[in-house]
Parts: structure tokens; C-alpha cells; sequence
């Protein structure tokens, strides 16, 4: 099993390319179910969930086909990927493919649309909360389809099709926004979806499926109008920058000091993190090539943060932001309100000596002055580079072990901080 290990004290200097972002490429890709004309997905980056959900849509009957080249060091580095859905093979969803991967899950909007009906298992993913589906089934169900859980699977079926109606969702939800979107893009008649979620990544879906002759209106906000059309077309679709990937290097940045220009991405994915960054101290700048993130000198500034749905503070940026906060001067609070367990970095995070307290969904972060090196463990995709973010400062060598969380999500890691100044490197094996 891969290991990441690093050596800390070094600032970060140079450029980093932003890849496109996992979670709206994934999605994306999804929605080539659609139709049985060729989506064309630009900017993919190279991460293990795209090459999961690649076999997962396989497995339906899609085609794909890659081109352009990737270039090491530009922004513009993604793959091109071609994805045909021309008939759909098989409308089940086993547990072996959907298990790894949460948003693998999604195919149920698809598919229900296309084929009128999907077994589709209950999904894995990071294990930060029960993560249940309940959003998903009322949705769909409000579109018409029959649901029932047999064995561990979902089963839908839609006769006639689906049918458009007007949901409420009772919590905020990215998945269920995505799937609901898709599916009603080939139900009859209007849809109107209230509460949606508003990440960009939901736009961004909304434009493709758009570019594929969908009528959507209002996505990015909380209520999303949808006109159902009988066929989809291809398209092609540029997937956009990631604004996970950009504050986790905004917050490296931020931690070791120094002067990074993040490539090909910009402030306004992440406005609420890039305000909680610049509370720290951290100075940041929209420029023609990137978001520029400066530290030179000066401590970092406690700051407390609450996540929330977009536009709030993201939770999958939580875990680095208390990387950061470790190494405050003072006191900061951190209250993760999406997922009930997503703070198992506090006990690694403790490893390299950092003072945090727990109560509830609040975790008190007391500054140290210092950090020390020490083996770790990755448990879930952030959490795991939260711990590389604080190894970037530790005194002497950590070594983060499980690196497979880091690699579902972020495109080479080590590459990008080595080019900046970190002494880090991959051990194999
Ligand atoms: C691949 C992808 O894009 N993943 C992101 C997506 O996950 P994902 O789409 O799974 O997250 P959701 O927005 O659905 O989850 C938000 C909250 O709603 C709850 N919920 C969700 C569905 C449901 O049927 N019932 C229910 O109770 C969840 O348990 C959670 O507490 O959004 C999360 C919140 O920004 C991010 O952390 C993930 O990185
Ligand atoms: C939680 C995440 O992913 P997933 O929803 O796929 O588990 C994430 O991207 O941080």
C-alpha cells in the first residue's frame, strides 16, 4: 500500500495547475447515460474515482475513448474524454462496483429516465456519516417512479415514464439535486425542484445537460425549473476548475507561508473559505492566470468557522482548514454541521501534537507553536490531506499511510507541492 511521506519546514513558491473537479466530473460523466449520442467531457482529471466510474458505466454498456495529451505542468492538463451510452446493456447497478463510491449511486436518475427502470446497491464512499438516501427516493418518487428495497438494492421503476412535479427537498442535498436534475430532463411535462442544492458543481451539470438540448433554468440557485424534453443529444462540456483541489493549496499556502499562483482556477468557487483564509492572514488575489495566495510573515490568526451548504464554508474543507488552525495563535472553533463523523483527523491530526477538544459537532483548536513528524493515517479522502498539509510544517518526517483516500481525489499530489518547494514523496509498496 502506497505512503506519502514528508519532510516539513519548507514554504511553498510557484505555480500549481488546478485539475477539474472530481465532483463535477463524476456526475458529468453520469449524465452520458442520457443519451445515445457521444458526451464529450474536457478538463477530466486522472483520479481513481473517474477510472471507478468508468467500470461502473461500462457496466451499463458506455463506451469511452480518450484523447488529448496531459501536460505536467499547465492547467489545461485534463483529459478529454469521449463517452457513448448507445444502448443501455444492463440497468443494474452491482454492490462490488457501487459500494467503492458514493456518487456511483447516481445512476439511478439516469437510468430511471432512459430505461424506466434501475437497480441500483446502496452506495459506499468516505465513511464521514450514515449518509442515507432518503432525499433520492422521495425525489424520485415525486417524479412517479415506484421504489422498494430489496436485498441491499434500490429498485425503481417508472412504466410509462417519468412525470414532472414540483419537490421540496427537506434538507439540501448535491447528489440528490444532480439526480433529480437528470432524471427530470427526460420526464413529462415541468419539474420545479425547491431547496436544491447550489454548489457550482450543480450548474455545471446543468450546463451540460443544457449543451445536450435539456431546458433547465435557475441551476446554481435554490429552485431549478425544468421543461422535459423526449431526447437528449450529445455535447461537448468542459468540466470546471476544482474548488476543493484550490483551497486545499490556498491552505498549504496559508500554513507554510510563501507565494503560490493557482492556475486555470478562481475566487468566486470559494468565496466563504477564501474570507475564512484571509481572517488567518493569508492575502488572496484574483490574477489573469489564477488565484494568487500570499503569506509572508506574520502568524497565523485563530479563526472560527461553521460549514455549510455552498455558498458557506465547505465541509470538504474542513479537516484542512483545522490543519491550519493547529498551528494558530490562539484559540479557534471548527463545527462541522453536513456529516455527524467527519472529525476522524482530530486523532491524527493529535498525533503530530495538535491540541484539539471535541463536543459534539464542535471541535475547539487550541494553537501549538509546534508541530512534530510522526506516522499517521489517512480515514477519508480530506482527512487524509489535512494530514499532509500539517506534515508540511511538522518538525522532521510524517509519513501518511492508506494514501488510496488521497488518490480518489487528488491528482498528483506530490508532484504539484514538489514543484512549489515540499519535500514529499510517494513510497510504493
Ligand atoms: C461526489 C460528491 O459530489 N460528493 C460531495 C457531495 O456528497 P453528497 O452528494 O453525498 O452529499 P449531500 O449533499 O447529499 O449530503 C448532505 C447531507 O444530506 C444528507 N442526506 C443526503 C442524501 C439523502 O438522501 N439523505 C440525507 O440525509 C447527508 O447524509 C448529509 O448529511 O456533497 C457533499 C456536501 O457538500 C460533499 O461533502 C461531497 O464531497
Ligand atoms: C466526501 C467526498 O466524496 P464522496 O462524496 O465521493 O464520498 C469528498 O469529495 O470529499
Amino acid at each position: 500500500m502506497d505512503r506519502i511521506r514528508i519532510r516539513g519546514g519548507n514554504a511553498l513558491n510557484g505555480t500549481i495547475p488546478i485539475s477539474g473537479a472530481k465532483n463535477a466530473a463524476l456526475p458529468l460523466m453520469i449524465a452520458s447515460l442520457l443519451t445515445d449520442d457521444t458526451l464529450t467531457l474536457e478538463n477530466v482529471p486522472h483520479l481513481a474515482d473517474v477510472e471507478q466510474l468508468i467500470r461502473i458505466l461500462g457496466n451499463h454498456g458506455v463506451d469511452y475513448t480518450v484523447s488529448g495529451k496531459r501536460l505536467a505542468t499547465h492547467a489545461t492538463s485534463g483529459r478529454t474524454i469521449h463517452f457513448t451510452a448507445r444502448t443501455i446493456v444492463d440497468t443494474t447497478a452491482p454492490y462490488e462496483l457501487v459500494s467503492k463510491m458514493r456518487a456511483s449511486f447516481w445512476v439511478i436518475g439516469p437510468l430511471l429516465a432512459r430505461c424506466h427502470k434501475a437497480r441500483v446497491s446502496l452506495p459506499g464512499g468516505c465513511a464521514i456519516g450514515t449518509r442515507p438516501v432518503d432525499l433520492f427516493i422521495e425525489g424520485l418518487q415525486a417524479l412517479g417512479a415506484t421504489i422498494d428495497i430489496d436485498a441491499g438494492y434500490i429498485v425503481a421503476e417508472a412504466k410509462g415514464g417519468l412525470v414532472g412535479n414540483r419537490y421540496t427537498f427537506p434538507k439540501v442535498s448535491v447528489g440528490a439535486t444532480h439526480v433529480m436534475m437528470m432524471a427530470a430532463s427526460l420526464a413529462k411535462g415541468q419539474t420545479v425542484i425547491e431547496n436544491a442544492a447550489r454548489e457550482p458543481e450543480v450548474a455545471d451539470l446543468a450546463a451540460c445537460l443544457n449543451a445536450m438540448g435539456a431546458k433547465i433554468w435557475g441551476a446554481g440557485t435554490s429552485t431549478i425549473t425544468i421543461d422535459g424534453v423526449t431526447a437528449l443529444s450529445g455535447a461537448r462540456h468542459r468540466v470546471l476548475p476544482d474548488r476543493i483541489e484550490t483551497g486545499t493549496y490556498a491552505v498549504a499556502v496559508a500554513m507554510t507561508g510563501g507565494d503560490v499562483t493557482l492556475e486555470g482556477t478562481h475566487s468566486d468557487l470559494l468565496q466563504t473559505a477564501l474570507t475564512a483564509l484571509g481572517d488567518a492572514g493569508a492575502e488572496i488575489t484574483d490574477t489573469p492566470n489564477g488565484l494568487r495566495v500570499r503569506r509572508n510573515g506574520g502568524g497565523i490568526r485563530p479563526v472560527d468557522v461553521v460549514t455549510d451548504p455552498f455558498p458557506g464554508f465547505p465541509t470538504d474543507l474542513q479537516a484542512q482548514f483545522m490543519a491550519l488552525m493547529t498551528r494558530s495563535d490562539g484559540v479557534s472553533h471548527i463545527t462541522e454541521t453536513i456529516f455527524e463523523n467527519r472529525f476522524m483527523h482530530v486523532q491524527e491530526l493529535a498525533r503530530l501534537g495538535a491540541k484539539i477538544s471535541l463536543s459534539g459537532q464542535m471541535a475547539r483548536i487550541e494553537g501549538v507553536p509546534r508541530l512534530v513528524g510522526a506516522p499517521v493515517m489517512a480515514t477519508d479522502l480530506r482527512a487524509s490531506v489535512s494530514l499532509v498539509i500539517a506534515g508540511l510544517v511538522a518538525d522532521g518526517e510524517t509519513v501518511v499511510n492508506r494514501v488510496y483516500h488521497l488518490d480518489r481525489g487528488f491528482e498528483r499530489l506530490e508532484e504539484k507541492l514538489g514543484a512549489c518547494g515540499a519535500e514529499v514523496e510517494r513510497i510504493s509498496g
